[in-house]
């Protein structure tokens, strides 16, 4: 893979050079090395990028420690002696350091290696439409893979930059406790990261600019998010408008709403959304367009130059998708199919789940039901209650229920679930719905007892109630009695 360039510098000329070792450039790295293919893969910063970081690691580590918090205050209920949780915010820090640590050599410069991936330490750029230079170092791929992630968008509120605030890129850096945290933004950052806090004993605002918090989800289930944090003692201000922040006299900061009205804090976290990273790549250099959503891609993930694909946060246009980190993933599987098989590959065909980690937690796949009806006119909903599910019950987690959208023949058009382990309780509908079952098929699996999973069965079946009321079903069970 290597030819003398112009003046004797060595050209690299692997199948694939992936710019950005993130979720999106690892995934593509590592199965393309798997089937053999040469590949160059460059990172400028951390191996792992935002999602081992910055990002999905140490926000579940953070989680994690304020759910034993929790935890040991609801002790109580089960009449274990409890009480308020000494919480040492240092330790809290080195717990998610070492999570990272612990996950970080997967993620390596080393492991991929050994893979047989050339990793360049460097930043990326392109120079023509055939060529990146990373150092002294061109390379003259087959295909380009583009995975350059996101960074915190920060709006322009008056007077933020003249106060110390964190992003989702400083917050894991924090190692004492905030007197008072004031999150701006209620998407699943801000939520996620205002309940944590909380649940660790800090006083928590968080501030959402429209009219409810989570908006992507179904409102009836982000209305129980919204209760739940309030009932846990976050101060949630929905329809928040502010004017301008301002340095505070005892060191912090305030927060000026239109109305006038001034809270103070401590220390300020901007959870506002993501922009692309499209700067600084030689875009224009290399013919390849882009924009606000991102690096523009066609359904096959394609960019406006036939060499170069973009996958993961920075892919942006028609084929750009939620940004998590299963679906860099899944761009990574597809692309890999097209730039080695040339298999023809469309992004927007497989449901992709997505969930909020709060207590309790939020899970969801395919359509919500205003936006069901608006495409299917009629609909059916399906609802079952964590309250009415014994296992729940046994551990005083009854808060939540499923809301499964179908049609009315049985088709799964999506599914919401609010409650514990909602994360993991999601599957099966993202199964159903991959695999074109209907909800019948769900309402017929066994389930082992008494399991959380017994939601599923009893939305399910909640499909099947109304021919338990046919008549010609109750003629049918009352002429078989007859029979003996
Ligand atoms: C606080 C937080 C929590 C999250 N939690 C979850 C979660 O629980 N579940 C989930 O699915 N998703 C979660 N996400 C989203 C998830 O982190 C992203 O979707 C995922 O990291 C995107 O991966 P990526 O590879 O596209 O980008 P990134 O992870 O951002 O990686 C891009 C990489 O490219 C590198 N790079 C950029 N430009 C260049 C260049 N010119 N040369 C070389 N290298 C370059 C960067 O340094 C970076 O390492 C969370 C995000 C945040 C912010
Ligand atoms: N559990 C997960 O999978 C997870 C967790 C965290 C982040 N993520 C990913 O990261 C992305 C970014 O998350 P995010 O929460 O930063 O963004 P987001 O776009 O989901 O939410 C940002 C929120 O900030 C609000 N906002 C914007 N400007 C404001 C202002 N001036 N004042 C008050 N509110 C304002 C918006 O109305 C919006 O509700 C998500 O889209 C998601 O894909 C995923």
């Amino acid at each position: 893979m290597v030819k003398l360039g112009q003046k004797g510098s060595r050209v690299l000329q692997p199948d694939l050079c992936v710019i950005g070792a993130g979720s999106a450039g690892l995934s593509v790295a590592s199965i393309a090395a798997s089937f053999g293919a040469s590949v160059v893969l460059i990172e400028k910063n951390r191996m792992g990028g935002d999602c081992l970081n910055v990002g999905c690691v140490p926000s579940k580590a953070l989680i994690a420690a304020a759910l034993h918090a929790c935890t040991m205050r609801e002790a109580g209920d089960f009449g274990i002696g409890a009480g308020e949780p000494v919480v040492d915010f240092a330790k809290v820090h080195a717990h998610v350091k070492a999570t990272i640590a612990a996950i970080a050599p997967m993620d390596s410069v080393e492991r991929y290696r050994a893979m047989g991936v050339s990793v360049i330490e460097g930043e990326a750029r392109f120079t023509d439409a055939h060529t990146v230079v990373a150092g002294n170092q061109a390379i003259r791929a087959r295909r380009f893979i583009i995975a350059t992630g996101s960074r915190p968008a920060v709006p322009p509120i008056p007077g933020l930059d003249q106060v110390p605030y964190l992003t989702n890129e400083t917050i894991f850096d924090l190692a004492e406790r905030p007197g008072h945290l004031v999150v701006i933004g209620g998407g699943a950052v801000g939520v996620e990261m205002a309940q944590a806090y909380r649940l660790l004993g800090v006083p928590v605002t968080l501030l959402e600019a429209g009219e409810r918090l989570l908006t992507q989800e179904d409102p009836e289930m982000a209305g129980v998010i919204d209760r739940a944090l309030r009932s846990d003692g976050v101060a949630v201000r929905t329809g928040a408008s502010i004017d301008r922040i301002k340095p505070a006299k005892a060191g912090g900061f305030g927060v000026v709403f239109s109305t006038g009205e001034t809270i103070e804090g401590s220390h300020l976290l901007v959870a506002t959304g993501r922009k692309p990273v499209v700067d600084g790549i030689g875009l224009e250099a290399a013919g390849i367009a882009s924009d606000a959503s991102g690096i523009l891609v066609d359904k096959g993930l394609r960019t406006s130059n036939r060499r170069a694909y973009a996958i993961g946060d920075c892919a942006g246009g028609e084929g750009s998708g939620a940004r998590f980190t299963h679906v860099a993933n899944h761009h990574a599987g597809l692309v890999i199919r097209n730039a080695l098989f040339r298999l023809p590959v469309r992004v927007g065909h497989a449901p992709v789940p997505r969930v909020t980690y709060t207590a309790p937690e939020l899970a969801s796949v395919g359509l919500t039901e205003a936006q069901a009806s608006e495409r299917h006119g009629a609909i059916r909903i399906l609802r079952w209650a964590f309250a009415d599910n014994d296992r729940a019950r046994t551990e005083k987690k009854t808060e939540g229920y499923v809301k499964a959208v179908v049609t009315p023949r049985g088709r799964i058009l999506g599914c919401s679930i609010v409650g514990a382990h909602a994360g993991e309780l999601i599957m099966p509908w993202v199964l159903a719905m991959s695999r074109g079952l209907k909800v019948s098929h769900l309402a017929g699996l066994i389930y082992p007892y008494p399991t959380y999973s017994e939601v599923t069965k009893s939305a399910a079946v909640e499909f099947l109630k109304p021919s338990a009321q046919n008549p010609w079903v109750r003629r049918l069970v009352s002429l078989v009695r007859r029979l003996g």
